[in-house]
């Protein structure tokens, strides 16, 4: 990172400082490539919460992702993307570039340090890592005409074979770029896709993202197929450049335009299939009335541990970004009884994809249709208001604007007493937690309860003996006042959802 340090900083001075944070980007992940499947495996034993000796679901998980780390070697090639399956888009020895339009040198080295973590997650080792100030992005190159050829030699000198720049390219951006640095240039929203392709295991959970993947290649065919044509017939582009330009010609983009249009049809059918399943459960628990509590937040921010502390549900947890994908339920209960459920969701991210936030709707909804959410936030992070905003964007476009929301800042044991001091001015009500050591966590199931709408129905009953089903419901799903075995069955006075009350009105002592 030396040569490049020294180039930045002498044509934007600001660069320099961004040096130390970036330096700590790199190491994310303690420092290990990430492409070496035992050596990470072994280095994220100490850094996984929960016993190591009995496998839990989330454990056995993360052993089956780690196993199919990438392995080294295997250079990214410049092939056809529409002939190679999309999710192998092979990165591996990667140069990040960014271009910060607004906001301070902070933001901008946040904003790289988190391609940097994106990147790693991934599965890709960052070498070097740039930024440019600039009022606005080049229409041509991303980057300007100076900072690209700065880039080529950064690429040269430390031999990456993939450059990925923190934003959403055009395509024909994408391929400009390309031109001058000579090896493939990747966007932050292809990077997102890759990973949620690596990290998805149900069926849902595939589908939505193959049909983010296809909708963002849809618009890209052309590009691609331009870029690769130039690739053979050498630099200037257009229709001079001789056996390569007739590569990929206008017949197969139109074929893999219709592959692939249908390909998206299919898929929407199939998900709005397992979409209805879904919806069938959600029906049911509603029926019974079971209030529904989401667990949303910034993707790493510690969700799946808080449900995992809360539940003991074993739920996959990573030092590594996005690694939920599929929902989660789990049945938990408040202190004084009443049931409710408690679901894990995908994280969000700044700059959610589009495609992403489209074909994961229905995962979504369930945040969007919950009776309150648990916005857990990563009190270590440098900049957690940046990420709430973020969370409370993707809010706002799924529709979950209006559900209760309680603050729960994760992670104090690992925070930064000044940023916690911020927070607190801000978000009077938040609750500080550590799912790690289990701190303020009596405190947050406390205000759990509270914030639960209480159930609607008072009852009074005496249930025979022969009922016994319906006593072992009200422990289930209600909330007891008191109980008492009698001679004609057991007298019960509870607050219970709607059927239930229902059904022990049957045996309510007559008022006559
Ligand atoms: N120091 C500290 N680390 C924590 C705490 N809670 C979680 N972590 C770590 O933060 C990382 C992310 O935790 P997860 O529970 O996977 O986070 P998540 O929000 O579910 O992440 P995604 O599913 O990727 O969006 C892991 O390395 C955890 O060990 C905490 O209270 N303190
Ligand atoms: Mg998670």
């Amino acid at each position: 990172m030396n040569t490049a340090d020294t180039r930045g900083s002498s044509e934007h001075g600001h660069e320099a400082a961004g040096e130390d944070a970036f330096r700590e980007a790199i190491t994310i992940g303690d420092g290990v490539d990430g492409t070496d499947a035992t050596r990470r495996a072994e280095a994220d034993g100490d850094r996984h919460d929960g016993p190591r000796n009995t496998p839990d679901q989330g454990e056995m998980e993360l052993a089956e992702r780690h196993a199919l780390r990438r392995v080294q070697g295997l250079s990214t090639e410049l092939t056809d993307i529409t002939e190679v399956e999309y999710r192998a888009l092979r990165l591996e020895r990667v140069v990040l570039i960014g271009v910060w339009t607004s906001g301070n040198q902070t933001d901008a080295d946040n904003s790289l340090t988190e391609l940097a973590a994106l990147s790693e997650t991934a599965g890709a080792l960052v070498l070097e890592g740039l930024t440019q100030r600039r009022s606005k992005p080049d229409p041509a190159t991303y980057v300007g005409k100076g900072k690209a050829a700065e880039l080529r030699d950064i690429v040269e000198a430390t031999g990456a074979d993939t450059v990925i720049c923190d934003g959403e390219l055009t395509p024909g951006q994408l391929r400009q770029l390309e031109d001058v640095v000579k090896v493939k240039v990747v966007d932050r929203t292809a990077l997102i896709l890759d990973i949620f392709a690596q990290h998805a295991s149900s069926s849902e959970g595939k589908a939505q993202v193959e049909l983010a993947q296809l909708s963002y290649l849809l618009p890209r065919l052309r590009g691609w197929g331009d870029s690769l044509s130039r690739q053979a017939g050498g630099s200037g582009g257009g229709a001079g450049g001789g056996v390569g330009t007739r590569g990929p010609g206008e017949t197969k983009i139109e074929t893999d335009r219709r592959r692939i249009n249908d390909k998206m049809a299919k898929l929407r059918r199939q998900l709005a299939h397992m979409r209805t399943a879904r919806d069938v459960k959600r029906d049911v628990r509603r029926t019974r009335e079971v209030p529904s509590v989401a667990i949303a937040g910034y993707t790493n921010a510690g969700k799946s541990s808080l449900l995992n502390r809360l539940t003991g549900a074993g739920v996959l947890v990573e030092n590594a970004l996005f690694a939920t994908l599929d929902p989660t339920v789990r049945q938990a209960r408040t202190p004084d009884g009443r049931g409710f459920t408690l679901s894990d969701t995908v994280g969000f991210v700044r700059h959610l994809p589009h495609q992403l936030v489209e074909a994961f709707r229905s995962t979504l909804e369930e945040v969007a249709d919950s009776d309150l959410i648990l916005h857990v936030i990563d009190g270590s992070h440098p900049d957690p208001e940046s990420q709430i905003r973020a969370v409370h964007e993707v809010f706002a476009d799924i529709e979950a604007g209006d559900v209760p929301e309680l603050i729960v800042v994760n992670k104090v044991d690992a925070a930064d007493p000044d940023v916690l001091k911020v927070l607190r001015t801000r978000y009077p009500t938040m609750v500080e937690v550590s799912a790690r050591t289990g701190e303020g966590v009596p405190e947050l199931v406390a205000a759990l309860a509270e914030a639960l709408p209480e159930l609607a129905h008072e009852v009074n009953a005496l249930v025979p003996y022969t009922r016994g089903d319906l006593i072992a419901k009200v422990h289930q799903e209600g909330r007891i006042i008191s109980e008492e075995h009698t001679g004609d069955g057991t007298a019960i006075h509870a607050f219970v959802p709607e059927l239930l009350a229902a059904k022990l009105n049957e045996y309510a002592p007559s008022r006559a």
